[in-house]
């Protein structure tokens, strides 16, 4: 019997169907799937399998054929409904030149804040604040185009973490970074306190990141169970691909 006490998960997607238009068989096919509060996921699958696909779901970014998108319980309807989503969950995309648009990173920092109605002053403050926790106010001033890959990517880490998101859905974000700058995003994630949902192909990062993993295969997600005392990756065949288990899994 389901345990009514239970809190509802953060992001809930039920029975989802989805195809691009003119794809004769579709993406997502009855896809379920679950983000609790403070989870840390990693989202795996080969080329193409939708991993992209499934986080512009949870975002509305797409619409669903068919099946529901809940938001802390509660079913996603209407645009009000789909606005209070992103106010708590943070997409931070694959290419930061979709997620940064303000002449500079300081503008871009406070854009977040500054729609979630707080006043030009507290934005800023908190666009600093935030800068500051990520070690980037060096370049606060900074014309955002003026960035390397590098940077825009812990930018637009910061554009999102400025709105104190309850989620993070992460997009390769690995991609563009070196070894210094992939250390400290595992070192800001380590310290994060949101759930996390992210998409890579980087296993050491993922094992360092996250304590589940799903993997998008056929149009279906298929999680393991929880891997908190005793986590490894390895070359286990499973769809061919590495993948993380825990102390209830055979190794
Ligand atoms: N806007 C679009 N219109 C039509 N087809 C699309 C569109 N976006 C993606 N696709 C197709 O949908 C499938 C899934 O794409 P998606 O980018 O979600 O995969 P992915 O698992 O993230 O891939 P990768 O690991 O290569 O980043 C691919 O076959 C892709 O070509």
């Amino acid at each position: 019997m389901a345990d009514m006490s239970a809190p509802s998960p953060l992001v809930r997607l039920q029975d989802i169907r989805f195809g691009f238009p003119g794809h004769t068989t579709p993406l997502f096919n009855d896809l379920e799937f679950s983000l609790p509060a403070q989870e840390r996921i990693g989202l795996i699958g080969p080329n193409g399998s939708g991993k992209t696909t499934l986080l512009r779901v949870i975002m509305g970014l797409l619409a669903p054929q068919h099946g529901n998108v809940f938001f802390s319980g509660s079913p996603i309807h209407t645009r009000e409904d789909w606005r209070t989503l992103r106010q708590h969950i943070g997409f931070v995309f694959q290419d930061s030149d979709d997620q940064l648009f303000c002449p500079t990173v300081l503008e871009d920092v406070a854009f977040g804040p500054r729609n979630l109605g707080l006043s030009r002053e507290h934005a800023r403050t908190r666009a600093l604040e935030t800068l500051a926790d990520l070690e980037l106010t060096a370049l606060a001033e900074a014309m955002t185009h003026t960035l390397s890959g590098g940077q825009k990517k812990l930018v637009a880490l910061a554009t999102v973490l400025a709105m104190r998101p309850q989620a993070l859905l992460l997009d390769e974000p690995t991609n563009d970074l070196d070894h210094d700058a992939r250390n400290r995003l595992i070192d800001i994630l380590e310290r994060l306190d949101t759930a996390l949902l992210i998409v890579s192909h980087d296993w050491d990062f993922l094992d360092q990141t996250t304590s589940r993993l799903c993997e998008l295969h056929a149009g279906q997600l298929e999680c393991n169970g929880n891997v908190t005392l005793h986590s490894h990756v390895h070359a286990h065949v499973r769809g061919g691909v590495p993948h993380k288990h825990g102390d209830s899994s055979p190794s």
